[in-house]
C-alpha cells in the first residue's frame, strides 16, 4: 500500500544532533511531549522538517549532517544567527509566557539590540527559512502539517506559494483567553496567517474557544459551527486532544531488564513509599508549587515523615533562557529546605535531578509508582499523566492531575484534580492518595487505562488527517462552484419562453438604492424602492404568467407601505408573516417559537445604540437587529465585539436563537427563522391560493442579497434540477395541513436562476454587481411581457 506522504514541520526534530568529528554526528532524543507524540505515526510516508538543535556553520559539516539525518527521515533547517533570537526569544519568552498566562514580558533594557522588533524580525525570518525548505522537499499531493507557535507564520508563506497544498496547524500548548492573547503586539498577523491554513487543531474545547474569540475580538471576524470565516474564506478550527503510543509504554515495562530497574528502584527507596514527578524544568510545571504542597504535607502529617519520599525528574530544557536558569536555583532552595527540615542521616524525602533519564528506567520508575504528581500551573496537554497510566501494574497508584493541564479533562474521571495554586489542597490529596483503598485505586486507573488504550497518538493524528483531507477535498468541489455573473440574456430568454414562473425577491440591497446620505428615522433607515424600479415591477407583477414574492427581514408594516399597492406576495421578518396584496397577513411561523429574549436583548441594543453615534436598531416580532453602517467603521466593530460578549453572557445565553454577524450588523433571531426554512411555507401558501394553477412552476430566479444564515433559500429549489418535481406542504403556521400536488414546480438546470447582489463569496450559482444590475435586468424583462 502507497503510504501518503506527510511533511511535519516542528521547531525540533526528534532527535538533537552532537558533532564529533568533521564529518560526523551522533544524535539523542530531543524532550518534550511533541517529540514522543509525534514519532507515534506509523501510517503516513513521513518526513520531519526541523532544527537539529544545534547551529552548523560550515558546509561540510552541513552536508554530512543532511546526509546522517536522511536516514532517520529527518531534514534539518539551518537557524544560524537568528536562531537566538527566534527560539529563546520571541518563541520562548515572548510566545510561550503569553500563551501560558505568565505575562508579557518587558523588553530588555540594557541591549539595544534585543528589542521585541528585534525577536519579531528573528521569527518572521526562521519562518522564512522553514518555508525555504519545505519548499524544495514539497511533491503535489504531500500534506503538510505544522507545529506549534514556533511556525504561526508557516502556513500563510506555503498558502502564498501554492494555494492548493494542504496546510494544517496545530497548537500543542494552551491557547489562552483572548484577554491576555491581545498585549501581543503582533497579534493580528499571527492569527491571520494561521487562519491561511485549512485546518487548526487544539488540544481542548476551551483552547480552541480562546482562539475563535480571538479572532473575532481581535480581527473582528466572524465565527460559524464549521470554523471562523475571514473574507470569505472559512478555516476550520476543531479539537483533537493528543494521546501516547500505548503499547510502547505496556510492552516495555513487561521486558526483564525494566523489572530489574523495578526492583533495583525499590530497593534503592528502602521500602518508602513513591510520590513521582517527570517534568521539563519549565515555569508551566509548577514544580516549585510541588515542593511547597510537599513540604506542608510532611508538616502537618507527622507520621509520614520517613515514610514518603517524593523523587522529581527535572529535564533540562531552553538553558539559554535566563527564566529557566532561575527556576532552577528556586527548585535547589527549596529542595535543600525540605530535605534540611525532614531529613535524616540515612535518607532525605526530596530526590531532584536536573537531567533526563533512559527511556526503560522511566517505566521502571512510572510502574513503581505510588503517586504521580502534576502540578503544571498551565500544560497543553501533559504526556507525563498518560504514559504513567499505561505503565501501572498489579498494585496501582494514583494520579494527582492539575486542572490546569489539557488532560484534565481527558484524565479527570480518573484522578484526583487539583488546583495546584491552592497549596493546602494539593497537600490534603497527597494524603488521600497516599491512604486511598487498593479497590478504588484499581477504579480510577482503569477509568483512565481504557482511555488512554484506545485514544492514542495514531488516533490523533488520523483524525487530524481524515479531517484535513475531507476539508480539502470538500473545497476542490467547491471550487468548480463559485458563482458566475448572471448571464442576463439566457435568464431573459428562458422567461419568455416559460409559462409559469415564480419571481422570489429581497429587499434590502436587492431592489433599494443604497445611498450614504439617506435620511436616517429615529428607528432605522429609511429605505425605498429603487426609484427605477417603480413602474417596471408593477409591469411584471401584471402578468399572469408571473408570481412576484418579496421575501424580505422587513417587518409588515413597512412592506405594506412600500409594496402595497403591487399585485404581488408579500413575505415579512423572514418569511414569519406572508400575505397576497389583495389579502391579509397570516402567519407562518414555526409552532412554538419562544420569544422571551427579545427584552433582554433589546436592552443591550439600546446601550450600545446611544453609545456609538450613526447607529440603530430595528424590532420586529421575530428578530432583532441592530445595524452600524453609517457610524465609525473601525468603532463599530469593536462595540459589536463587546456587544456580542454581553449578549452571549446574559440574555440570550440560554435561549433557543442564531446571532448572525453581517458586514455592519448584529442580528439575533429565534432559531429555524430563516429564509430558506421559510420557503417551502410559502410555496404551499402560493399554491393554494392559485387554485386555477394549471402547469407546474417552470421558473424561478431568486435574487436577494441576503445574510449567510438566510442562503439556504438559493439552495431550496435546487433539489428539484436533479428530481424534477416537489412536494410542498403549507400545513405549517395557517394554512391546512393539504398535501400540494408533486408537480408543483417542474425546473431543469437552464430555468433556475439563483442570484446574490453584490457578492461572490455564495450559495447562489450568479451574482450581480448591484442593485442597479437588478434594475436593468427587471427592465428586460418586462420588454418580455409586452413582446
Ligand atoms: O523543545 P523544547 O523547547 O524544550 O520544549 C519541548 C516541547 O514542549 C512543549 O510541549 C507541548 O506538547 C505536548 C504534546 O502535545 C503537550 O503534552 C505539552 O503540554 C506541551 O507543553 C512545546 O509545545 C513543544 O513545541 C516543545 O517541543
Ligand atoms: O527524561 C525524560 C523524561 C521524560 N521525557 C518525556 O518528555 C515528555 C514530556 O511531555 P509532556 O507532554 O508531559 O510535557 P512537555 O515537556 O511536552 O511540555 C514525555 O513524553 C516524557 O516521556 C523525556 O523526554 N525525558
Amino acid at each position: 500500500m502507497v503510504r501518503p506522504r506527510l511533511l511535519v514541520v516542528s521547531m525540533s526534530l526528534p532527535v538533537t544532533a552532537k558533532r564529533i568529528g568533521e564529518e560526523s554526528w551522533s544524535f539523542t532524543m530531543s524532550p518534550g511531549g511533541l517529540v514522543s507524540a509525534l514519532l507515534g505515526l506509523k501510517e503516513f510516508e513521513t518526513k520531519w522538517i526541523g532544527w537539529p538543535g544545534v547551529d552548523v556553520h560550515d558546509a561540510i559539516g552541513k552536508k554530512a549532517l543532511s546526509v546522517a539525518l536522511a536516514e532517520k527521515g529527518c531534514i534539518p533547517v539551518f537557524l544560524e544567527e537568528v536562531c537566538d533570537q527566534y527560539y529563546n526569544g520571541y518563541c520562548n519568552n515572548i510566545l510561550w509566557p503569553i500563551f501560558h498566562y505568565l505575562g508579557t514580558p518587558p523588553e530588555y533594557r540594557n541591549d539595544s539590540t534585543i528589542t521585541y522588533q528585534s525577536q519579531y524580525d528573528a521569527y518572521k525570518k526562521a519562518n522564512q527559512i522553514f518555508f525555504d525548505v519545505v519548499k524544495e522537499h514539497y511533491q503535489e499531493g504531500d500534506v503538510v502539517w505544522c507545529h506549534d507557535y514556533h511556525v504561526m507564520l508557516l502556513p500563510q508563506y506555503l498558502k502564498e506559494y501554492n494555494s492548493k497544498m494542504k496546510v494544517g496547524w496545530f497548537l500543542h500548548t494552551p491557547f489562552p483567553s483572548s484577554e491576555m492573547y491581545k498585549t501581543l503586539p503582533s497579534r493580528s498577523e499571527l492569527l491571520r496567517s494561521v487562519l491561511t491554513a485549512d485546518l487548526v487543531g487544539f488540544h481542548t474545547y476551551d483552547f480552541a474557544r480562546h482562539f475563535v474569540n480571538a479572532c473575532m475580538c481581535i480581527l473582528g471576524i466572524e465565527a460559524t459551527s464549521e470554523g471562523v470565516v475571514d473574507q470569505g474564506k472559512v478555516t476550520r478550527v476543531a479539537v483533537f486532544p493528543i494521546g501516547i503510543e500505548p503499547e510502547r509504554f505496556i510492552n516495555t515495562s513487561e521486558l526483564s531488564e525494566v523489572i530489574q530497574y523495578m526492583k533495583k528502584f525499590k530497593t534503592d527507596f528502602g521500602g518508602r513509599k513513591l510520590i513521582l514527578g517527570v517534568d521539563r524544568l519549565d515555569m508551566i510545571k509548577g514544580i516549585p508549587q510541588k515542593y511547597q504542597a510537599f513540604e506542608k504535607f510532611l508538616e502537618e502529617n507527622e507520621d509520614w515523615r520517613g515514610k514518603v519520599m517524593l523523587l522529581q525528574i527535572a529535564v533540562p530544557t531552553r538553558n539559554g533562557i535566563g527564566e529557566y536558569q532561575k527556576i532552577k536555583d528556586l527548585c535547589h532552595g527549596l529542595v535543600g529546605r525540605i530535605n534540611g527540615r525532614f531529613g535524616s542521616i540515612s535518607s532525605v524525602p526530596v530526590i531532584h535531578l536536573d537531567c533526563s533519564i533512559a527511556f526503560n528506567q522511566l517505566c521502571a520508575l512510572y510502574a513503581i509508582t505510588d503517586v504521580l504528581l502534576v502540578t503544571s500551573l498551565r500544560d497543553g496537554m501533559n504526556l507525563v499523566s498518560s504514559e504513567f497510566v499505561a505503565c501501572q501494574k498489579a498494585e496501582k497508584g494514583v494520579l494527582i492531575l492539575s486542572e490546569f493541564a489539557g488532560a484534565g479533562q481527558s484524565l479527570g474521571a480518573g484522578a484526583l484534580l487539583v488546583n495546584p495554586w491552592n497549596i493546602k489542597e494539593v497537600s490534603t490529596a497527597i494524603g488521600e492518595a497516599l491512604t486511598m483503598s487498593p479497590e478504588e485505586k484499581e477504579r480510577k486507573h482503569q477509568i483512565n487505562f481504557q482511555y488512554v488504550k484506545t485514544h492514542s497518538t495514531q488516533q490523533w493524528a488520523d483524525d487530524f488527517m481524515n479531517k484535513l483531507n475531507e476539508i480539502t477535498a470538500k473545497a476542490e468541489l467547491q471550487n468548480g462552484k463559485f458563482p458566475h455573473e448572471l448571464p442576463q440574456h439566457d435568464v431573459v430568454q428562458q422567461y419568455s419562453k416559460s409559462k409559469n414562473r415564480l419571481l422570489v425577491l429581497g429587499f434590502y440591497g436587492t431592489l433599494t438604492k443604497l445611498d450614504k446620505n439617506q435620511v436616517r428615522r429615529g428607528d432605522g433607515m429609511n429605505l425605498e424602492l429603487h426609484p427605477q424600479l417603480k413602474e417596471k415591477l408593477k409591469a411584471l407583477c401584471s402578468d399572469p404568467k408571473t408570481t412576484v414574492v418579496v421575501l424580505s427581514r422587513s417587518e409588515k408594516s413597512r412592506l405594506d407601505k412600500i409594496f402595497g399597492e403591487y399585485n404581488m406576495w408579500l413575505a415579512a421578518e423572514n418569511g414569519m408573516f406572508l400575505r397576497h396584496t389583495c389579502g391579509e397577513w397570516v402567519t407562518k411561523m414555526p409552532e412554538h417559537l419562544n420569544l422571551d429574549w427579545i427584552d433582554g436583548v433589546k436592552h443591550v441594543f439600546k446601550y450600545f445604540t446611544e453609545r456609538t453615534p450613526g447607529s440603530y436598531f430595528e424590532t420586529s416580532e421575530t428578530s432583532i437587529v441592530w445595524n452600524y453602517q453609517y457610524a465609525d467603521a473601525e468603532f463599530g466593530r469593536a462595540q459589536a465585539r463587546d456587544m456580542l460578549q454581553h449578549l452571549w453572557a446574559g440574555p440570550i445565553s440560554n435561549a433557543s436563537v442564531d446571532v448572525v454577524r453581517g458586514g455592519h450588523s448584529v442580528e439575533v433571531h429565534a432559531v429555524g427563522v430563516t429564509k430558506g426554512s421559510a420557503m417551502d411555507r410559502i410555496l404551499g401558501e402560493i399554491v393554494l391560493h392559485n387554485k386555477s394553477m394549471t402547469a407546474p412552476i417552470d421558473y424561478v430566479l431568486c435574487i436577494g442579497s441576503f445574510l449567510g444564515k438566510d442562503e439556504d433559500v438559493y439552495t431550496f429549489f435546487e433539489p428539484e434540477l436533479t428530481k424534477k418535481t416537489k412536494s410542498s406542504s403549507p400545513s405549517s403556521g395557517g394554512g391546512s395541513p393539504k398535501k400540494v400536488s408533486s408537480t408543483v414546480v417542474d425546473l431543469k438546470g437552464e430555468n433556475y436562476f439563483s442570484v446574490a447582489v453584490g457578492k461572490t463569496h455564495t450559495k447562489a450559482s450568479y451574482f450581480l454587481h448591484s442593485s442597479d444590475d437588478v434594475v436593468q435586468l427587471v427592465q428586460k424583462l418586462c420588454t418580455q411581457n409586452n413582446a
